[in-house]
C-alpha cells in the first residue's frame, strides 16, 4: 500500500506534524537527511501509521501520485538542498509543500523554479509551536490554488479547528502563505514585548511579587485580553526552579533570541512605505537586550530619573495597565493586518482580512478573543483603511487611552523603557493627527534640496526661493 503524504524533517515540529497526520488516518513516510531522528521518532511510536524510510528514492516511491511532500527543515539553503535532492525522483503534477518559516520571496523563486519543471508549490506558513503541531495548528497556505485543493483534505484535517471550523484557508499566489506567516511573526514579536512591558510596570513600579503579577494575568486572560500569549505568560510566572524554589523567569538571562522573521516583517514593511513601528520597535528591543554586557556596564554610568512617585493605587493602576496593553496590542495587530492589506494591494494577492483572522483564532501563537472582532471589522468594511477607525475598537480605543498615557507617561518619568507601549501611543496619535508636521519636512526639503512640495490651497507642485 502506499503511503498518502511524506514528511520530510523530523525536528521539534515535523515529527509532530508527521504524528497530527498519522492520527486523522494518513499513512505517513516519514524521512530525515540524518538517521537519528528517524529513530528516535519510531521509538517513542506505539501504533501508528507512520513509515520510517532512511533513503530518499524509496521514501518518495513509496507515496501514492500525484505524492504530496511535506517539509519541516529549517529554513534558507537546507530547503534548497532538500528540494534538490528530490526532483531527480519526481513526477509532473507531485506537490511539494513548505511548511517552515521561510522568506516569502524564496518560496516565489522556488515556486517559479519548481514550476518550469512541472512541479506544484505551495508555502505554507505554520504556527503553533510544538504543541500546536501536533495538536492542530493554524496553516496559511499560498501557492496555485488548484494544487492547494489536492492538499486540502489533509491540511484541513490536522489544522486546529474552532467552532467547527478549521484554521486553514487558501491565502493566495505564491509566496503569499509565507508572507501572511511572516508578519503574523511580526505581531508576535510586538505582542510579546508589550506584555514584557505591562509586566514590568506591575514589577517595578507597582512592586508586585512574580505570583501575584501571574493572578493578574490569569485575571486579564478570562476578558478581552483573553489570548495564548497572555495564558502561556501567567503560566511562565507560575514557574518555580527546582533546584532554588525561586520564580524561574528571575534565572533566565534578559537576552532575546530570534530567528528572523520579526526582521523580515519590518525590512518588508520599511521596503514598501508601511507604517509598521510597533514591531520595528519590537524588534529592536531584542537586539538592544542582546547587548548585555554593555547595558550592565552602562547602568552603572547613566542614571535615571530621582525621586519617582512610588505609591501609586494598585487597583487603579492595575486597571490602567489592562487597559494600555488592550490598545497596544490592538495598534500591533492594525499594523500587521495594515500590512497584509497594503502588500494585497501591491502585488494584487486579494488577501482575505476577515478569514485570516478567523484561522488566527485557534492553533497559533497570536490566538487572541479579539480576532473575531477583528474579522468582523473586515466583514462589515472589507476596505477598512485600518481596524483602529473600525467602530468597535475606535469606540474602545477613545476610552482606553487614559490607560495607556497614564503608564507609558508614568513609565517613561520614572526611566523604564517603554519602546512598545509608547510606540503604539505614538502610532495612535499620528493616525489620528489630519494635520500634522510634515509640512515643516516639505518645506526643508525643498530649502536644502530643491525637492518641491504640494500646497494645501492650491493644486501642482511648488518649489520657493527660500533666501
Ligand atoms: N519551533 C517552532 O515553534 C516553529 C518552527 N517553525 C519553522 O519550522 C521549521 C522547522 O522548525 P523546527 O522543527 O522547530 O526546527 P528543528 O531544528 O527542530 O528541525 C529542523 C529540521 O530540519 C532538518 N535539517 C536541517 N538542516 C538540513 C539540511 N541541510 N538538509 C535536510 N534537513 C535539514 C533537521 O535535521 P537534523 O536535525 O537531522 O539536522 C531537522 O529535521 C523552521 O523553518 C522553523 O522556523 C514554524 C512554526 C513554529
Ligand atoms: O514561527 C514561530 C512561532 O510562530 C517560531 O517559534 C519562531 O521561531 C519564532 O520566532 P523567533 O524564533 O524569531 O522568536
Amino acid at each position: 500500500m502506499f503511503n498518502t503524504i511524506g514528511v520530510i524533517g523530523l525536528g521539534v515540529m515535523g515529527s509532530n506534524i508527521a504524528l497530527n497526520m498519522a492520527s486523522k488516518g494518513e499513512q505517513v513516510a516519514v524521512y530525515n537527511y540524518t538517521r537519528d531522528l528517524t529513530d528516535q521518532l519510531i521509538a517513542k511510536l506505539d501504533r501508528q501509521s507512520l513509515n520510517p524510510y532512511y533513503e530518499i528514492q524509496e521514501f518518495v516511491q513509496s507515496l501514492e501520485t500525484p505524492r504530496k511532500i511535506f517539509l519541516m527543515v529549517t529554513a534558507g539553503k537546507p530547503i534548497d538542498s532538500v528540494i534538490h535532492s528530490l526532483l531527480p525522483h519526481l513526477e509532473a503534477g507531485d506537490i511539494i509543500m513548505d511548511g517552515g518559516n521561510s522568506h516569502y520571496e524564496d518560496t516565489e523563486r522556488r515556486y517559479d523554479e519548481l514550476k518550469a519543471k512541472g512541479i506544484q508549490y505551495l508555502g505554507i506558513g505554520i504556527s503553533g509551536g510544538e504543541v500546536g503541531a501536533l495538536k492542530g495548528p493554524s496553516i496559511m497556505p499560498g501557492g496555485d490554488k488548484e494544487a492547494y485543493e489536492k492538499v486540502a483534505p489533509i491540511l484541513t484535517k490536522i489544522a486546529a479547528q474552532v467552532e467547527g471550523v478549521p484554521c486553514c484557508i487558501y491565502i493566495g499566489p505564491k509566496g503569499a502563505g509565507h508572507f501572511v506567516k511572516m508578519v503574523h511573526n511580526g505581531i508576535e514579536y510586538a505582542d510579546m514585548q508589550l506584555i514584557a512591558e505591562a509586566y514590568t510596570f506591575l514589577r517595578e513600579k507597582l512592586l508586585l511579587e512574580v505570583h501575584e503579577i501571574a493572578d493578574i494575568f490569569e485575571t486579564w486572560n478570562k476578558g478581552e485580553l483573553k489570548s495564548y500569549l497572555i495564558e502561556i505568560t501567567a503560566e511562565i510566572l507560575r514557574k518555580k526552579d527546582e533546584v532554588t524554589g525561586l520564580p524561574l523567569i528571575d534565572l533566565i538571562l534578559d537576552k532575546a533570541g530570534q530567528k528572523g522573521t520579526g526582521k523580515w516583517t519590518s525590512m518588508q514593511a520599511i521596503d514598501n512605505g508601511i507604517p509598521a513601528s510597533i514591531i520595528t520597535e519590537s524588534l529592536f528591543a531584542r537586539y538592544i537586550s542582546a547587548l548585555k554586557e554593555e547595558r550592565v556596564n552602562a547602568e552603572k554610568i547613566l542614571t535615571g530619573p530621582k525621586n519617582v512617585e512610588q505609591n501609586l493605587d494598585k487597583n487603579e493602576w492595575i486597571d490602567y495597565i489592562r487597559q494600555a496593553l488592550y490598545m497596544g496590542k490592538v495598534c500591533a495587530y492594525s499594523q500587521g493586518f495594515t500590512q497584509y492589506k497594503m502588500t494585497s494591494e501591491l502585488f494584487s494577492w486579494d488577501l482575505p482580512l476577515e478569514n485570516i483572522a478567523l484561522i488566527f483564532r485557534g492553533g497559533c501563537i497570536i490566538r487572541a478573543e479579539f480576532l473575531n472582532v477583528i474579522s468582523e471589522s473586515y466583514q462589515a468594511q472589507p476596505n477598512l483603511a485600518n481596524l483602529l477607525i473600525s467602530p468597535y475598537f475606535a469606540e474602545k480605543l477613545i476610552d482606553y487611552q487614559i490607560g495607556l498615557r497614564k503608564v507609558v507617561c508614568e513609565g517613561i518619568n520614572s526611566g523604564i523603557s517603554f519602546p512598545c507601549l509608547s510606540s503604539s501611543l505614538t502610532y495612535y496619535d499620528s493616525y489620528r493627527t489630519g494635520n500634522s508636521n510634515a509640512n515643516l519636512l516639505q518645506a526643508q526639503r525643498d530649502y536644502f534640496g530643491a525637492h518641491t512640495y504640494q500646497r494645501r490651497d492650491l493644486a501642482g507642485v511648488y518649489h520657493t526661493n527660500w533666501k
